[in-house]
């Protein structure tokens, strides 16, 4: 069977202690891969690697050679484009559909974008008088923060991770990547791309395991790790912000969300109708930036849900590579029991089941995967659990609502402020809610319609920090002013 090993100072190794485990395919159940788990010592190597390579030719590099490797690395991903999107999907489940036009491009373009970036990024400079009245001349210059900590997720492997490893990069670091356990084999097959792409040994080194207890914590706890990017569940961010403390390492933290999406009875009820059908369900509801919570005005609520319902059963349930796919498998069987716990629940608090509520009928070969169909729920309580806590599944719960001030009130009501999309025709209606929205990202008339420019991340338990353009190089190097005398 295939294994599938750490990658440290450019080499593919093992883990000492003969540790591994099973690499499952959700969409049928089967092994796919057993995946080496890193000890304290495979992580400590990655961490010298790491640190090792930022003293070798990478530090010394100028901006100009650096960024040609990384535009070199987004074309060796678009070169093995088939296999990128093959491990993906086997990894996750999820429709190759999907993942041809967001997993894998996007892989390719967070490196691409953030090497042009890198190139044009002005530092400020300061004048001052001195009593002597000679005077002095302050200039800031960025250097690489030095050896940067990546955790990331399972919900869009390659995405997520190369959304940190991209700018880290870019700005001089090196890292070392613990993908989820879930999902190892993209970030793994990445190696493979670096070293082809003539990116020095150690500057990309990536160690597998689970988090606590595991390749996670004790990459978070390593003294000579300098910086940590996360993204992942509110609980997890505070573990890890917690092992940060220690030695006053910085954090980047890309959290949890249950995110609102607000419907006026000005919307366009086409696009608003198509965009909270991908916004709820795409990716089996596994983004962080969905729709679990949908406030729609009065006068369409039931035109509105009896149109999401349509839609929903209309998806397409099927495996990665059935070409009509658009609806894939929950990313585990654990996922998926804590899925259809909210199901279960929703059910005994007595909610109208719009559709869906339970799992699929699946064909013999696809019976062991870990689907559940799309569901729907009205009638709850603002306050249930089901309305309240990321459930992170292809579910949604739809709510009538009869002004804008309620609507904003609603939308605000949750500890978690990471996403919001407004659905209104009314231009300063959209721009007077998206004003008063408190989340880290509105989209009006539209979701996850992403320029990496922009300021990404979370408000409240959603995250601390923003990533994306300049936001971005500010995590990922420290700026020092130079104040010279004159
Ligand atoms: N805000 C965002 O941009 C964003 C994006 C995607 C996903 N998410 C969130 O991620 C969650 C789903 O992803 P998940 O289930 O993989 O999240 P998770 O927090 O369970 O795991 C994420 C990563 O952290 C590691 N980890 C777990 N415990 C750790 C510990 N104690 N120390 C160090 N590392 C540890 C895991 O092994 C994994 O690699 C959802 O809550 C979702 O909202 C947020
Ligand atoms: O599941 C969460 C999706 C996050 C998306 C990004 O971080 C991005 O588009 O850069």
């Amino acid at each position: 069977m295939k294994e599938i090993k750490h990658f440290i100072n450019g080499q593919y190794v093992g883990s000492a202690s003969g540790r591994l485990f099973d690499n499952v395919n959700p969409a049928n159940g089967q092994v796919i891969a057993r995946i080496h788990e890193a000890g304290e010592a495979e992580v400590d190597a990655a961490v010298k690697a790491a640190r090792a390579a930022l003293k070798g030719p990478w530090g010394r590099m100028s901006v100009a050679e650096r960024t040609e490797i990384l535009h070199r690395v987004a074309a060796g991903i678009t070169a093995r484009f088939d296999e990128f999107l093959e491990a993906e999907c086997q990894d996750t489940g999820k429709p190759k559909s999907l993942a041809s036009h967001i997993d894998i491009p996007r892989g390719a373009a967070n490196f691409s974008v953030f090497a042009d970036q890198v190139k044009n990024v002005p530092t400020e400079a300061f004048e001052m008088a001195t009593p002597d009245g000679s005077g002095a001349l302050n200039y800031g210059v960025r250097r690489p923060k030095g050896v940067i900590g990546v955790i990331s997720p399972w919900n869009l492997p390659l995405l997520l991770m190369t959304w940190k490893v991209g700018p880290a990069l870019a700005c001089g670091n090196t890292v070392v990547v613990k993908p989820s356990e879930e999902t190892p084999t993209t970030t793994a097959l990445l190696g493979e791309v670096m070293n082809a792409a003539g990116v020095p040994a150690g500057v990309y080194n990536v160690v597998h395991g689970f988090g606590g207890d595991s390749a996670g914590a004790f990459l978070t706890a390593h003294p000579d790790v300098d910086g940590i990017t996360f993204t992942g569940e509110t609980g997890t961010g505070e573990t890890i912000m917690r092992a940060a403390a220690k030695g006053v390492r910085q954090v980047s933290l890309e959290l949890g969300g249950k995110n609102a999406g607000i419907v006026f009875a000005d919307a366009d009820l086409d696009k608003a109708i198509e965009g909270t059908l991908r916004s709820a369900f795409a990716n089996c509801g596994q983004v962080c930036l969905g729709t679990e919570r949908v406030y729609v005005q009065r006068p369409i609520f039931d035109e509105f849900v009896a149109r999401l319902k349509a839609g929903a059963e209309a998806l397409v349930i099927g495996e990665p590579n059935d070409p009509k796919a658009n609806f894939g498998p929950l990313v585990s069987h654990k996922h998926r029991e804590k899925v259809l716990s909210y199901y279960q629940k929703a059910q005994d608090e007595g909610a109208t089941i719009v559709t869906g509520g339970g799992v699929p009928d699946m064909p013999q070969h696809l019976a062991g995967g870990a689907w559940v169909q799309p569901t729907i729920w009205t009638g709850l309580s603002d306050d249930s659990p089901v309305v309240t806590e990321e459930i992170f599944g292809p579910c949604c719960h739809i709510r009538p609502f009869d002004t804008e001030e309620e609507a904003v009130e609603l939308a605000n009501s949750l500890p978690y402020g990471l996403a919001s999309a407004i659905w209104t025709e009314n231009a300063s209606r959209a721009h007077r809610v998206a004003g008063q929205i408190e989340a880290g990202i509105v989209w009006v008339n539209s979701w996850f319609l992403r320029d990496l420019r922009t300021a990404f991340g979370g408000a409240k338990q959603s995250g601390i920090g923003r990533e994306g353009g300049v936001h971005s190089l500010e995590f990922y190097t420290e700026l020092k002013n130079v104040c010279v005398k004159l």
